[in-house]
């Protein structure tokens, strides 16, 4: 059983709950949402969709195949499509908040988040950047979580995440890139089962800075942090140009992209395939996966929201779960 939190209830969370749910309900991967019933039933009842508020995560087994089930979050305010509203910050987070209580009680086996509207979370005073910061905070590993973006033919980790270009760039450091890659090579093993992972790591500048002409920081930052992997024992291409190392025949050659920042990171995947994109945190104990897009404020209410990011962040989740217990098994 999987925990599935609300998102930003103004967003598309709702509507790709609910076609999640149709796509899933004989699959082997139950989950049990957590927000307000009357909120999903209103969206749900034109759809022919039943929605079953529970008491517990094995009633939520219990009903799986017949209802979408629900441990109530109430809303404290009314949820308009494309109207977020900050009064309603404090029910997406205590959505989160109890998922991963959930998780750390092992009462569920993971959790998938559903989009929050950062700047409007921000408004209702959250102190965080995003959930992946939150559920380090949240489970008392703060510092060791690390975004990843997994796809069918590409993996991305970047090492800054939520700061303008300029603060990413004064933020990059050898010892962040080496961290950051080691908890991506260590999550390649235990979370997605490849035993020697190959990473790729981009460089930050055009041309990878050709020799220092168009930037120094691939020799100062990148080489020396490439250098300390591969003393580790992990192997390791690159600086890479960027404009090229997510061609096809590029990606043949490794198994994630450890890139400098947000966007280098995330066009390539959302590009190549945003419908199955899934992010991913890495580096804490629990098991944590999203789809790769946000709120969606503009198509909120229409019923045209994909849902199949959310599909493939439930399976991934999954199986992210069945590895590590894998993992733990042969450990033991
Ligand atoms: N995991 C998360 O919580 C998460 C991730 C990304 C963005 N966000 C938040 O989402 C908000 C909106 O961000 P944005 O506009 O940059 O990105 P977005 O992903 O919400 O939307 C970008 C475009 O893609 C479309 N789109 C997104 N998901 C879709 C789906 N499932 N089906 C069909 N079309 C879809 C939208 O309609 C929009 O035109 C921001 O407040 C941001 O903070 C949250
Ligand atoms: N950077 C992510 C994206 O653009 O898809 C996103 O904002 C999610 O961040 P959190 O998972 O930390 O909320």
């Amino acid at each position: 059983m999987l925990a599935l939190t609300m998102g930003d209830p103004a967003g598309i969370g709702g509507e790709i709950a609910l076609g999640a749910w149709t796509a899933l309900r004989e699959d082997e991967t139950p989950f049990v949402m957590l927000a307000d019933p009357r909120w999903l039933s209103g969206m749900a009842g034109g759809r022919g969709i039943a929605v079953r508020p529970v008491d517990s995560v094995e009633e939520a087994g219990r009903v799986f195949a017949e209802a979408l089930p629900v441990l109530p979050v109430p809303l404290p305010a009314p949820a308009i499509p494309g109207h977020p509203n900050p009064a309603n910050g404090s029910a997406v987070t205590a959505s989160i908040e109890r998922a991963v209580r959930l998780a750390t009680e092992n009462r569920v086996g993971g959790i998938v988040t559903n989009p929050i509207s950062k700047i409007v979370l921000k408004r209702a005073g959250f102190a965080h950047p995003g959930h992946t910061e939150f559920l380090g905070a949240l489970t008392g590993q703060a510092g060791r979580e690390v975004m990843m973006l997994a796809g069918p033919s590409l993996r991305v980790v970047p090492v800054t995440v939520h700061l303008s270009l300029r603060d990413a760039i004064d933020k990059l450091s050898t010892d962040l890139i080496v961290s950051v890659a080691r908890t991506a090579a260590a999550s390649l093993r235990r979370d997605f089962g490849i035993a020697s992972p190959r990473l790729a790591v981009a460089g930050l500048n055009p041309h990878a800075g050709e020799n220092g002409l168009m930037g120094e920081e691939e020799r100062t930052l990148v080489a020396p942090a490439i250098a300390a992997l591969r003393a580790e024992g992990i192997e390791v291409i690159g600086p890479l140009p960027p404009d090229t190392m997510f061609t096809a025949l590029q990606r043949e050659r490794y198994d994630a992209a450890i890139c400098m920042y947000h966007d280098q990171a995330l066009i390539p995947l959302k590009t190549l395939d945003m419908a199955h994109g899934v992010n991913v945190t890495i580096g804490l104990d629990l098991v944590r996966t999203s789809p790769d897009h946000g709120t969606a404020f503009d198509i909120a209410g229409r019923h045209v929201a994909d849902p199949t990011s959310l599909i493939s962040a439930i399976r991934l989740a999954d199986i992210i779960r069945r590895n590590r217990a894998r993992a733990n098994r042969s450990h033991a």
